[in-house]
């Protein structure tokens, strides 16, 4: 049986695994990367990407129902579920391109097509036959969708994110599980392009939300638009002859397909843990450092999704570039820094959670107060016809700091960036508030919920309501 040796080997070659590779062939070129399924990466070819696709389409069908009050009407969208998917699939196969040209323009010899899993702390059993004895390894493995057994008899009508992105055309209903950030993005562009779906959540959640008034307020923005059930009391499901049924209240409907995003699993379980050193969490995790990668005292790292932690593209790629040059170092290792907290939904309102949430501030017992925005009165969403929403904003009562910050709304992939630019700069809320506010625009918004926090805090004035030095509708 072969075996080959290595400085490091890198287990899974998407988002966190590339990263991983770049940094450590700045230090060495004893590396190898082990990858079993197709190069491209999930954001790519079943993730960020073709999701951010499907809603850009569903956008173009929704865009011409907002004019109506501004005395401008459409014709209702013609929508060709066989074009929506084409450029779905053919701008996410040329996003998959790039990665690809990237991995296979990396020298062959350290590639491998294989399934990896650990026969020790330093060894690996390839599915090949082969063996790699590795100095160090990064796992690197990604996560899976979370099927829980009780949704099996949906049979082959079940569906996951990834199949959506296969579809040559737009079903014609669709019951989607998990008010998430997967369910909610995939089932309200769905809905937006003319598929009938009903969106099963479970305990009032809705995607990553744990304010309960921003959620109640997304509650209210979705339950008005779709059919939309956050707490569903589904009591029973199945395949028919011709799809699937749900039962609900009594009532059975019935659509062709069962899309399950209910939450996603990390790739640890086939790894031959059991064979390592490791300790492992509830969740068969290994016990980890967030700021070095290395899972306890062993030769191992791991990063992105299948740590299990912050599972989004730019963490990946963070904890790769930690794991890489950690790994490629050993045993001198050293710590870095994470970047503040930030996440975005792209429903429509986006949803944006910044730094820590309402639900970490009230469990850790913070000393903190609010300042909140209703968008429904904001000047500059009001002109656009997309003041629908709530932002609140955290801060720390006697050093001022600006905390965290939640929000349904416009915009909020953007404020989401100067919310969590500002965090990670330590800025207290008075510094937030002597940055410029340009006039008008829907960071003034910001401004008057950061306003209304400082008062809060006991460490400024509280503005007027309908400030007019601050720009109407301010
Ligand atoms: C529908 C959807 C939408 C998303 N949208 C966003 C978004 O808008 N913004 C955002 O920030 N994040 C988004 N994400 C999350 C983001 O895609 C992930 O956080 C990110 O892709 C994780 O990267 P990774 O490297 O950890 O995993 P992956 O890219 O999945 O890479 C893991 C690799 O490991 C390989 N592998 C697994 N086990 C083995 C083994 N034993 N041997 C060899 N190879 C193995 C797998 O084949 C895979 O290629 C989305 C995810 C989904 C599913
Ligand atoms: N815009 C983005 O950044 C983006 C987009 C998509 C995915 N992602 C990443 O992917 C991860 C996984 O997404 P996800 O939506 O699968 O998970 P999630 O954890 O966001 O949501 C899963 C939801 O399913 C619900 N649920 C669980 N069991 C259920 C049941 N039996 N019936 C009905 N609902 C049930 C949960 O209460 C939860 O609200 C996200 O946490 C996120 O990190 C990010």
């Amino acid at each position: 049986m072969a075996t080959l040796k290595t400085k490091v080997a890198v287990i899974g070659a998407g988002s966190a695994g590339m990263r991983a590779y770049r940094e450590i062939t700045k230090t060495t070129d004893d590396v190898l990367l082990i990858e079993d399924g197709p190069y491209g990466t999930t954001c790519a070819r079943v993730g960020c990407m073709p999701s951010k696709l499907l809603i850009a389409a569903a956008e173009a069908a929704y865009a011409g129902n907002h004019t109506a009050p501004m005395g401008v009407t459409y014709a209702a969208p013609q929508i060709d579920g066989a074009a929506v998917m084409a450029r779905v699939r053919s701008e996410r196969d040329r996003f998959v391109g790039f990665v690809e040209e990237t991995v296979e323009g990396w020298p062959e010899q350290h590639r491998i097509r294989s399934r990896a899993s650990f026969l020790s702390d330093t060894t690996l059993a390839l599915s090949d036959g082969r063996r790699v004895e590795a100095e160090t390894i990064i796992i690197a493995t990604g996560s899976r969708p979370n099927i829980l057994p009780f949704f099996e008899n949906f049979g082959d009508r079940l569906i996951v994110n990834d199949d959506v992105f296969s579809w040559d055309t737009l079903p014609s209903s669709v019951a989607v599980f998990g008010a998430g950030v997967i369910g909610l993005e995939l089932g309200q562009a769905l809905h937006r392009l003319g598929v009938r779906v009903s969106l099963f959540g479970r305990d009032n959640l809705v995607g990553p939300l744990s304010d309960p008034e921003v959620l109640a307020q997304a509650n209210r923005i979705f339950t008005a638009e779709f059919d939309f059930h956050s707490h569903a009391d589904v009591t029973g499901h199945r395949r028919t002859d011709t799809g699937v049924a749900v039962d609900l209240n009594g009532e059975t409907l019935e659509y062709e397909y069962a899309l399950i995003a209910t939450g996603r699993r990390p790739n640890v379980d086939k790894l031959g843990l059991e064979n390592t050193s490791l300790k492992l969490d509830a969740r068969g995790v290994p016990v980890f450092d967030l700021y070095t990668g290395q899972c306890g005292d062993a030769p191992i790292f791991i990063a992105g999704d299948a740590n299990n932690i912050i599972p989004l593209l730019h963490e990946a790629a963070d904890e790769g570039a930690t794991a890489g040059y950690n790994a490629a170092h050993w045993p001198d290792i050293r710590r870095f820094t994470k970047s503040a907290p930030i996440s975005v939904m792209f429903s429509d309102p986006q949803i944006m959670m910044v730094g820590e949430t309402h639900r970490a501030l009230t469990e850790r017992g913070a000393d903190f107060a609010v300042g909140s925005l209703d968008w429904a009165d904001q000047g500059r969403a009001r002109v656009m016809g997309v003041n629908k929403g709530l932002l609140r904003v955290y801060g720390e009562y006697n050093t001022g700091r600006f905390l965290g910050a939640e929000m349904i709304g416009p915009r909020a992939e953007h404020l989401a960036h100067l919310l969590a630019w500002s965090l990670q700069s330590r800025l207290t809320v008075d510094e937030m508030l002597e940055r410029p506010f340009y006039h008008p625009v829907i960071e003034e918004g910001l401004r008057t919920a950061l306003r209304i926090l400082n008062a809060n805090l006991q460490m400024g004035a509280m503005p007027p309501p309908r400030c007019i030095d601050c720009g109407p509708g301010a």
